[in-house]
């Protein structure tokens, strides 16, 4: 890459990611209302985050996932499909899927859920072709026990901001795995920190097909799609 490409990538990576992080973000101008407002599927979301968890924050990631689809309507069109949200958070990335006419369910932590239930209530009730639905999905715990195979066929595992240097990376990974079949895609926004995240996703690459759909250094994060591997093909 000569030095003028390099240039060119470099002011294209840092408007996109200001696009991504300014103009989707409304910031609440009645103080007294713990909420902030983001503009995605053509209307505001209004988010209300808890500082006491690092789940019930909103992180840059979900907002570069929740841009992505908002932008690819046409291919990537969600309309009656099933999606399953790892580690959602606030819910920024279902509420926005959900509008967007999908299926959800969106799983995270057990202490995550009333912050998450209230986020997903509030900004989806009558506004959404599916209601989402809100459940505890512990990564590596009772998946066959509460998302069997033989009943649980997602097309999308969407996630943001789930590698990070916590203690349940072989079991997220194992969740990945339990969930996907040979047709789901897997849409996962990643922001890199420390090196564990690089480890997860050279693993990462024996089980699935990866593929970049963004990558923002500026922010750190990189948007990728995923399918994964059929045997013949390790
Ligand atoms: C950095 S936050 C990202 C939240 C949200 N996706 C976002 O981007 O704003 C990581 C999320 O993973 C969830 N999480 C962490 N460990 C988990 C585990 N063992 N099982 C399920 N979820 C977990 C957290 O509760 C949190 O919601």
């Amino acid at each position: 890459m000569d030095r003028d490409e390099n240039t060119e990538g470099v002011a294209a990576d840092a408007e996109l990611a200001a696009e991504i992080m300014k103009r989707n973000f409304r910031p609440s101008l009645i103080r007294t209302e713990a909420w902030e407002g983001y503009m995605f599927a053509d209307i505001e979301i209004k988010i209300k985050e808890s500082r006491e968890f690092y789940g019930a924050v909103l992180w840059p990631s979900a907002m570069v996932l929740c841009y992505f689809l908002d932008t690819h309507r046409d291919e990537f069109n969600l309309t009656d499909k099933n999606i399953v949200e790892l580690g959602a958070g606030t819910g920024l990335v279902t509420i926005v899927t959900s509008l967007l006419g999908a299926k959800v369910t969106s799983t995270d932590l057990p202490e995550i859920l009333g912050n998450l239930r209230y986020n997903v209530t509030r900004n989806t009730r009558g506004r959404c072709r599916h209601e989402p639905h809100v459940t505890e999905l512990s990564w590596g715990k009772d998946l066959e026990e509460r998302f069997p195979h033989a009943t649980c066929h997602y097309d999308y595992i969407i996630a943001a901001d789930v590698v990070y240097s916590h203690p349940y990376l072989h079991e997220l990974m194992e969740t990945f795995i339990h969930l996907s079949s040979e047709n789901t895609v897997i849409l996962w926004a990643m922001r890199f920190r420390l090196d564990p995240e690089n480890r997860f996703v050279d693993t990462f690459q024996k089980h699935f097909h990866l593929q970049e759909l963004y990558d923002l250094p500026s922010l750190r994060i990189k948007l990728y799609s995923a399918r994964k591997c059929t045997p013949t093909q390790h």
